[in-house]
């Protein structure tokens, strides 16, 4: 008992010191602050990374290292650091952190978003930028996205005058239209919260309440390998019941014949020939990565023009002049660059995933002069990047007209605009995305005035911490709808 009393305590204390005498510079990191014992900086964090992130930047540079607990971490903070990241060492860089409770093993091995860019990812790839979200394929299925639009827009109707929660509403249309591109059915009914595949809706939001809390692993992953507080194995539970419920629908549809068959992911992923398990594995996690993202980016959308009426005005001028008194569809935005500069703008300010998703070194390599070890996570504050004023003049204003004059996009090339990332790991869903974000909000101003509630004022608004992701706990954007003359 002694020698293991001994053995502990000794264990303790060489830990103790190893944490004691790290010094970042000493390995030629980035330069950051000291970390503590144990914890390393993870006291730093707060609970807003980002900002806290920005501020380290401001003091220690555009490429700076921190300790959250065990784990090291580099963060780049301005559009060359970005660059470095997503384009030069794009290759050596492009591992993925795996949240420990999402570590299933047959989910990463199948997983699009989590997996190491092997065979497997490259096929997956491969089938999202060859037969999913290609031009034709989207505008192929735009009119399922207008119609969702379309019962949106009569829903909120029923609701005028009343205080609305507007992102449950817009959430709910999310997934709507991702159900009918992916296997041609609702998953929400709007009129009716106890109606539609409640099970689905149900699982679903589980999943991303999961995806958003705190696992004490990913700071110690030594205690990964024990799940001690069973994140993993309620992670592995509710992806079995997605992948059950569309498991089901996988196995009606091989047994349907050519002509029965609809024109949704479903039916190319069939085609495409891929097994069971890799095409349940692709539509949860386009399901998952495309709704919470999209729901948030309209969210803040619609704060914005809460806040601003004569852009409101603006979009609403510009529809007038485009598409007159038809109902506004995918193929006018093109011929709305002010809508367009809207969105780019919401982005900037409001990127829905602000670290992008977490990198990591596949081999130990040099950026910028500094040594990024291997198995160092590497996060991109596009957030930062979005508000530095070396990079943009009067960040903090909201203001579209900025991208008039100006070939900046979202796209991967531009690195002080990045909400989508870039290099080899770019969200492949950033073609459909753009298009039903900038449809639902030129619907809403279409179709409608808002205002807050009685009692509730802008300024309120204003505050970045209050208003923040959809599924979190702040609070939810109400707003009071006034219906505009129909143009449905
Ligand atoms: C406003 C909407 C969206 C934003 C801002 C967004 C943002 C992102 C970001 C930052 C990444 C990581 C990129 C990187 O590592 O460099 C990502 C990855 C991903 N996104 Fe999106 N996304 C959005 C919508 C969508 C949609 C609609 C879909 C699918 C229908 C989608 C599917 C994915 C997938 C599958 C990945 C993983 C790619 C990989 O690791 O290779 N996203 N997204």
């Amino acid at each position: 008992m002694e020698v293991v009393s001994i053995a502990i305590v000794s264990f303790s204390f060489l830990l103790f010191l190893f944490f004691i005498l790290r010094d970042p510079r000493q390995k030629n990191l980035p330069p950051g602050p000291r970390p503590l014992p144990i914890v390393g900086n993870l006291l730093q964090l707060g609970d807003k990374p980002r900002a806290e992130f920005a501020k380290l930047a401001q003091k220690y540079g555009q490429l700076f290292s921190l300790k959250l607990g065990s784990q090291t971490v580099v963060v780049a903070s301005s559009p060359a650091a970005a660059a470095e990241v997503l384009k030069t060492h794009d290759k050596i860089l492009s591992g993925r952190y795996v949240f420990q409770s999402f570590r299933v093993k047959e989910h990463v091995e199948n997983s699009i978003v989590w997996s190491e860019c092997n065979d497997n990812w490259k096929l997956l790839r491969k089938v999202c930028r060859t037969e999913l979200f290609t031009p034709k394929m989207i505008e192929s299925q735009s009119e399922i996205r207008e119609g969702k639009a379309r019962e949106m827009v009569k829903f909120l109707r029923s609701k005028e005058g009343e205080v609305v929660k507007i992102v449950e509403v817009v959430f709910g249309t999310l997934v709507n239209i991702f159900g009918n591109l992916i296997f041609s059915k609702d998953v929400f009914d709007l009129e009716d919260p106890t109606g539609g595949s409640v099970e689905l809706k149900e699982h679903l939001w589980k999943l991303l309440e999961m995806g958003n809390s705190t696992n004490p692993a990913d700071y110690f992953p030594i205690m990964g390998k024990y799940d001690l507080f069973g994140q993993r194995r309620a992670v592995a539970d509710v992806l079995q019941q997605i992948y059950d419920v569309w498991g089901i629908n996988l196995k009606e549809r091989r047994g349907m014949k050519g002509s029965e068959s609809n024109n949704d992911f479903v039916d190319v992923l069939l085609n495409a020939g891929l097994e069971d398990q890799k095409i349940n594995a692709l539509l949860m996690e386009l399901f998952g990565t495309g709704t919470e993202t999209s729901a948030s980016t309209i969210e803040w959308a619609i704060t914005e023009l809460t806040k601003k009426p004569l852009v409101v005005s603006k979009i609403r001028l510009e529809l007038v002049n485009v598409v007159g008194d038809n109902t506004v569809k995918e193929s006018d935005l093109p011929h709305l660059p002010y809508l367009q500069a809207f969105v780019k703008e919401t982005l900037r300010l409001h990127p829905p995933t602000p670290l992008l998703l977490p990198r990591r070194a596949l081999e130990t390599c040099t950026v910028m002069n500094y040594t990024i070890p291997k198995e160092c996570q590497i996060m991109v504050n596009a957030w930062a990047i979005g508000r530095d004023p070396k990079t943009w003049d009067d960040p903090l204003n909201f203001k579209p007209e900025r991208f008039l004059s100006s070939d900046v996009d979202y796209k991967g090339n531009d690195f002080e605009l990045i909400p989508f990332g870039g290099g080899r790991r770019i969200c492949p869903g950033l073609p459909l995305a753009s298009q039903f974000i900038s449809l639902i909000v030129a619907t809403l101003v279409q179709n409608f005035e808002w205002s807050l509630p009685q009692g509730m004022s802008t300024s309120e608004l204003s505050m970045d911490e209050k208003f923040g992701l959809t599924l979190q706990k702040d609070p939810p954007l109400l707003i009071v709808l006034k219906a505009r003359p129909s143009y449905i």
